[in-house]
């Protein structure tokens, strides 16, 4: 028993990851008791449990991240161990846990300092369950089992601190000049006039604004000329992306804390809305907001005050709210995933940004914006877009929309290398492979004085690849890649195979929209 215990707390000192100290401890104790899988909960709240770690043998775990299971929260703060297969399972958590591996478990409630912190589930290696004295051994892990997960937990939520601050860094090089772009808003007396009407109905009224749009269609650029328009353009704009916010950090994001108010709090921190005091909040992706976090959120902005995590005194605060989603919000109002009194609060003034697609005429002017933004910012000499170039991007649907296209022009200057701008290559980007889409020979560049000239075949590649870039990977149908090509679908389907046409330039495409 005492070597056990010692091995025991040798793996309670480890910094390794939890899941293969685990493993080893299961692989200990074994040698005393016929264990067959261990788990590891986390308590959430008063009835939730998250699963951090489970070690098995021989078989999958069909176990749940997250159970709901009432009165877990007051057994773990005051209960006892309970071997499932003794008990009547008169109340819902017993039966919940039964459930789990067909009523043979043992259950282990986890505290420090009479606080509960997780529950160690113990399955036995056979329906006839665990001696007594094996029994006693277990409760034994208690207690070190408890310290494990508790460690574990602060260095989860350290690492996200972390994080944390190497986000808000990121965005503070870019507000001091990592912004390689001139701020110009292209299409403002185009296709995108009529959101910039709206913009400057609203710039100084200082109304909340909503701004719905597809991801990367420059919803960002308005919120930045909603705040660049208003009287609180003098004060600070602070950009937070609310899918970005790990749970257990919500109320630090919002309100700050005091030095030492908890593991990792190294320093007093501001949290967004005192940093945009005076100034706006621009809460990018708001429909990411976990449930927790749209409480959280509507109570500071009904009270119009904030109190630093660990702090006692409260902090008024002054900010106007942009927020932004490219989800259908009142959708999920109406579904219950998001607040409806939190939509009252952000929506007072909605905006639609179109997509890219539906703006055709600010396309030339964007492609040459991203053609000197491109060149400027890889320092590259500057080669503007051609009508053939213009054409190609036309017949594209930009799914990434604006962000694409940057991304787009990015690839297609380098691959030029300044010489020319590598379009066709550029939207069908090199495969895993390494191999690249080859150049079509009306792409903008030396063509036959070229240092290389295409084979037929790697031309008849491309454009074969060119069309499913355009069709998005359909084949047949009238909006498939054969129509487009003039051939009957299974003639297409045999030049692929002969060809070996990369359909995998979609899945490279879908990724680099995200770029
Ligand atoms: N009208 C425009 N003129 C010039 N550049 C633009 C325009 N619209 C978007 N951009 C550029 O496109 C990129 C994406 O824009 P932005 O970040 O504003 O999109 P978003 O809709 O906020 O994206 P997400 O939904 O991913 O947060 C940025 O580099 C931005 O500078």
């Amino acid at each position: 028993m005492e070597s056990l215990l010692l091995t025991v707390w040798h793996e309670v000192a480890s910094h390794e990851p939890i899941a293969p100290r685990l493993e080893r401890l299961r692989g200990a104790l074994r040698l005393q008791v016929p264990i067959r899988r261990l788990q590891l909960f986390q308590l959430q709240d008063e009835h939730r449990l998250t699963q951090v770690a489970c070690t098995v043998e021989g078989s999958t775990n069909g176990t749940p991240a997250t159970l709901e299971i009432p009165g877990v929260g007051e057994w773990c703060g005051t209960g006892d161990m309970l071997d499932l297969r003794g008990v009547g399972r008169s109340s819902s958590m017993e039966r919940a846990f039964a459930a789990l591996h067909d009523g043979v478990a043992l259950i282990c409630p986890l505290r420090i300092q009479n606080q509960p912190v997780g529950v160690l589930l113990v399955v036995p290696e056979s329906r006839s369950g665990f001696a007594p004295k094996q029994r006693e051994w277990l409760e034994a892990l208690a207690l070190p089992m408890a310290v494990i997960l508790e460690r574990h937990l602060e260095a989860r939520k350290r690492d996200a601190l972390e994080r944390a601050v190497r986000a808000d860094q990121q965005a503070l090089d870019q507000g001091l000049g990592g912004r390689t772009d001139d701020g110009r808003i292209v299409g403002a007396e185009g296709d995108l006039r009529p959101v910039m009407e709206r913009v400057m109905l609203v710039a100084d009224a200082d109304l909340s604004v909503l701004l719905l749009g597809e991801t990367g269609s420059g919803k960002e650029v308005i919120a930045r000329a909603i705040h660049e328009g208003s009287r609180r353009c003098g004060a600070p704009f602070v950009r937070v992306n609310c899918g970005a916010i790990p749970a257990e950090l919500i109320d630090s994001e919002l309100f700050g804390h005091e030095r030492g108010s908890f593991t990792g709090a190294v320093s007093r921190r501001q949290g967004w809305f005192e940093r945009a005091d005076g100034g706006t909040l621009f809460l990018d992706e708001i429909g990411e907001l976990t449930h927790a976090a749209q409480v959280r959120l509507l109570r500071v902005l009904q009270e119009g005050v904030i109190q630093r995590v660990g702090g006692h005194d409260t902090v008024p605060v002054d900010v106007r709210i942009v927020a932004a989603t490219h989800r259908d919000l009142a959708a999920m109002v109406a579904v219950g995933s998001f607040r409806e009194d939190l939509w009252y609060r952000v929506a007072g003034f909605p905006i639609h940004i179109p997509p890219l697609r539906h703006r055709p005429n600010d396309l030339p002017a964007l492609a040459e914006h991203m053609a000197w933004r491109s060149a400027q910012r890889l320092g590259l000499p500057l080669v503007l877009p051609t009508a053939e170039d213009l054409r190609l991007l036309a017949a594209y649907e930009w799914p990434g929309n604006v962000r694409e296209l940057a991304a787009v022009f990015d690839r297609a200057v380098v691959l030029g290398q300044g010489k020319r701008l590598a379009l066709t290559s550029a939207l069908g980007q090199s495969l895993p492979g390494g191999n690249m889409v080859a150049p079509r020979p009306t792409e903008s560049g030396p063509g036959a004085g070229g240092q290389t000239f295409p084979t037929l075949e790697q031309v008849q590649r491309a454009h074969i690849e060119a069309a499913l870039v355009r069709t998005r990977g359909r084949i047949s149908g009238p909006a498939g890649a054969a129509n487009l090509l003039g051939l009957n679908p299974n003639t297409l389907r045999s030049k692929m195979r002969k060809l070996k046409v990369r359909r995998a330039v979609l899945a490279i495409m879908e990724r680099d929209s995200a770029w």
